[in-house]
């Protein structure tokens, strides 16, 4: 279980995040859905440690993660895969998944990464800069995989992409959660594609949760609201 309360996020003085609470599951993917600047990109910051925060509470399967650095978090089990993927562009794409490598300590890149990620092999040793957006978001799911976490946090993975390959996108990311049976939490604001992945569906407004659903009940007429200005 993850598990988040009270946590609050400024900057400089003007806070952006507001006590925000909630928790995911071991095996469960929660979406938090909200439009451009109301906060999505600064809660994964301090999630992963990037950007300072205070909290009653940030809990990983009984471990303390507040106030830990990065690496330190990543190394608990906590994995980002940023907007905008932020792959090395330079590095092959073989290079950019074992730069992932150095957290689990495994040397070789697992075999089950390939296989969720086939094209990534067919292009293992081509410029991780020379990769449509989509192959690069795979890149950047798959490096952040190799660290084993049993978080996994995705910071609007659609951005960019074109529809036929979000499909894939959700394909895979609901063959994660089978296989490793991990915590998938994913921000954004394409809603069926959330449909796809999530158990359930929060939104976030002026960094504050306002609204949560699961899946089943999803009143999609409302969140389409939240998410259109
Ligand atoms: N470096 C910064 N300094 C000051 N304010 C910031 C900074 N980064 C973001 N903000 C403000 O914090 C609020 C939340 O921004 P944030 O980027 O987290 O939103 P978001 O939901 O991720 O939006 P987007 O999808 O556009 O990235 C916005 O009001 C934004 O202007």
């Amino acid at each position: 279980m993850f598990e988040v309360e009270n946590l609050k996020v400024s900057y400089g003085q003007s806070e952006v995040i507001h006590e925000i609470s909630f928790s995911a599951n071991k095996n469960e993917t929660l979406a938090i859905m909200g439009r451009n600047g109301m906060g999505k990109t600064t809660l994964f910051k301090s999630l992963m440690g990037i950007l300072p925060s205070s909290a009653t509470k940030v809990e990983l399967e009984g471990t303390d993660l507040d106030g830990m650095d990065s690496y330190k978090r990543v190394a608990s089990g906590l994995a980002y895969v940023p907007q905008g993927r932020m792959i090395f562009p330079n590095l092959t794409v073989q290079e950019n998944i074992e730069t992932g490598l150095q957290v689990s300590k495994q040397k070789k890149i697992p075999e089950d990464i390939f296989s969720l990620f086939p094209v990534l092999h067919e292009m293992r040793h081509r410029k991780g800069g020379n990769l449509s957006g989509g192959q690069q978001q795979q890149l950047a799911i798959a490096r952040a995989l190799v660290t084993n976490p049993k978080v996994l946090l995705l910071d609007e993975p659609t951005e960019g992409i074109q529809p036929s390959i979000i499909k894939d996108i959700a394909k895979v990311l609901n063959e994660i959660r089978e296989m490793r049976e991990i915590t998938i939490v994913v921000s954004e604001q394409v809603l069926s594609f959330t449909m796809d992945i999530a158990d359930r569906i929060m939104v976030i407004e002026k960094g504050n949760l306002i609204h949560e659903d699961l899946r089943e009940n999803v009143d999609a007429a409302k969140i389409k609201q939240y998410l259109t200005v």
